[in-house]
């Protein structure tokens, strides 16, 4: 009778002790089930397993894919583990992994051990045991733990890490997959950011353009492309496009880009300066070198010295001058208007026209050796009907720069104007469809632009008749379409409904172009 209740009190006190078991692998279980990082299972590690399984040190190790090496996955005693890989035959991982049962060694006997293990027996750790976890889809991994005494290890110890092995896997592949995720998400951010930052490029190239000037056709590309190419040099370059095409936006550019762009570069428009003073505004004049001569005057060449000249409208240079720029342009050396010294100058020459130098050298306005003599880097810039696809970036462009200027709050342009300024044929260029942009804005009742007066003019020009144009010569067709321009403006020249917005000039230019074509106000006033 009392040895059947001594049996039952063992029995029970054995089932307490399981239940006792089955609630701590349990709490150990939940403690592993929500570790996303390696944080975190070292607190785990060093709390909760430490207390129960009395180890001194925990080492979880991984194989690769192929299974052929493996590597420490988590060390508690060293928190800098290395990637180093280890043979997976080394005699440790492989007889666990191939042990159904826990293996134990005996560190002082077995002399082949891996360094993380000789480390350990140099720590005087002198037993260890090892335990392959349940293989998951992916790696597998083998869980060392080392003591000092190993009588620390009971059976208990060894049923309770069998009942937490499966969550151990779980727990090592969810840090993997964690990790993974976290380094996907960091590149995707660094790839978005990458992108983005492309995108801004690409959307500040389009709002501002190179060097401020806009338009992304293969035209417009070629022509940064010059740029770039000629900026660093100190070449003589010649612009040539017709008016309104951005020639000095481009002697601008240059300037900026080359390697005297600390020095202000100094501009020169031929046309606009009276023929008998462009010599002294050129090259100056010294003090009495004619009536009105009362101070000496230094020129614009000297003024320009280690930097760049900009010379507007070269083909309006008198015949005479250009034989004097040609001596500044080989000899390097100016003289000033009644001075009898030659100044060395060091000066970058740009010079732009919207004639045709060729055609003026046939007709012997222009000199043939200064010609050859400007045109060592010569950049052609389209005309905007030959950019249509222009059109759109650089209306939009004008459209910010003036609503802001002007204060109106305008969005963009109704689907009609933008095919209507698609189809125009802006014989005044850029500076024609910034004009027209900045009067639709004046004009405009609501946020969008809906209305934009064409001169119809400009689109019959084209049907005018080709034998008309062959028998007149340029300027009689440009002093005929100039008076038709006043005309359709009610003799107006500047302001917004004048005829210089018309034709894309500024109204000072169209002044000095009627006085040089000889149109009188009796010629377009009835
Ligand atoms: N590609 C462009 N992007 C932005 N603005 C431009 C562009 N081309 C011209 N413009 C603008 O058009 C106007 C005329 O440009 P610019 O004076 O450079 O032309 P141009 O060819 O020198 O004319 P002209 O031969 O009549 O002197 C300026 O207000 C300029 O800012």
């Amino acid at each position: 009778m009392e040895e059947s209740t001594d049996k039952t009190a063992i029995l029970m006190k054995r089932l307490q002790e399981r239940e006792q078991e089955q609630m701590l692998i349990l709490s150990i279980c939940t403690a592993l089930s929500s570790i996303l990082n390696k944080e975190d299972f070292n607190d785990v590690v060093n709390g909760l397993l430490k207390d129960n399984f009395q180890f001194d040190d925990f080492i979880l190790t991984s194989s690769n894919k192929d299974e052929t090496e493996y590597q420490i996955f988590y060390q508690l005693s060293n928190k800098n583990i290395d990637s180093k890989n280890y043979l997976l035959n080394d005699g440790f991982f492989n007889l666990c992994l191939d042990s159904a049962d826990t293996v134990i060694f005996d560190l002082i006997q077995d002399q082949k051990n891996p360094d993380y293990i000789q480390n350990n027996l140099k720590k005087g750790f002198k037993n260890g045991i090892g335990i392959c976890l349940p293989n998951l889809k992916g790696n597998r991994n083998v869980l060392f733990l080392f003591f000092k005494n190993a009588k620390t290890f009971t059976r208990e110890s060894n049923r309770i890490l069998r009942g937490i092995a499966m969550q151990l896997s779980i727990t090592v592949r969810n840090i993997i997959l964690a990790q993974e995720y976290e380094n996907n998400i960091a590149e995707l951010k660094i790839l978005k950011n990458i992108s983005s930052e492309n995108n801004q490029h690409l959307v500040e190239f389009e709002k501002e353009g190179f060097q401020g000037i806009v338009g992304n056709s293969d035209a417009m590309q070629e022509v940064y492309e010059l740029i770039s190419q000629v900026a660093s040099s100190n070449s003589t370059v010649l612009i040539f496009g017709e008016t309104g095409t951005g020639k000095e936006l481009v002697a601008n550019a240059i300037h900026h880009l080359s390697q005297v762009s600390k020095n202000r570069m100094v501009k020169v428009n031929c046309a606009s300066i009276p023929e008998n003073l462009i010599e002294s505004e050129l090259f100056g004049h010294e003090k009495g070198a004619f009536t009105g001569a009362t101070e000496q005057r230094i020129g614009k060449f000297e003024q320009a010295e280690n930097s760049t000249i900009f010379l507007d409208e070269i083909g309006e240079l008198p015949l005479e001058l250009q034989g004097k720029l040609l001596r500044v342009l080989q000899e390097k050396e100016i003289e000033r208007v009644g001075g009898n010294k030659s100044i060395k100058i060091n000066v970058r020459v740009i010079a732009a026209t919207n004639k045709s130098l060729q055609r003026e050298v046939a007709e012997e306005r222009f000199r043939s050796d200064l010609y050859y003599r400007l045109n060592v880097y010569p950049i052609p810039l389209p005309a905007l009907r030959e950019r249509k696809g222009d059109i759109e970036v650089l209306g939009n462009f004008f459209l910010e720069k003036h609503s802001e200027r002007i204060g109106k709050k305008i969005k963009g342009f109704s689907k009609k104007i933008l095919n209507s300024m698609t189809a125009n044929a802006w014989p005044g260029n850029v500076r024609e469809l910034e004009n027209m942009v900045e009067r639709s804005i004046l004009f405009a009742k609501e946020d969008v632009i809906k209305e934009m007066t064409f001169p119809e003019i400009f689109l019959s020009e084209s049907e005018t008749s080709k034998t008309e144009f062959q028998t007149k010569t340029l300027q009689e067709v440009e002093k005929e379409h100039i008076l038709k321009v006043i005309k359709k403006c009610n003799g107006r020249i500047s302001g917004p409904q004048g005829a210089a917005v018309l034709l894309g000039l500024p109204s000072t230019t169209l002044a000095s172009r009627m006085q040089k074509l000889g149109i009188k106000k009796e010629h377009f006033l009835d």
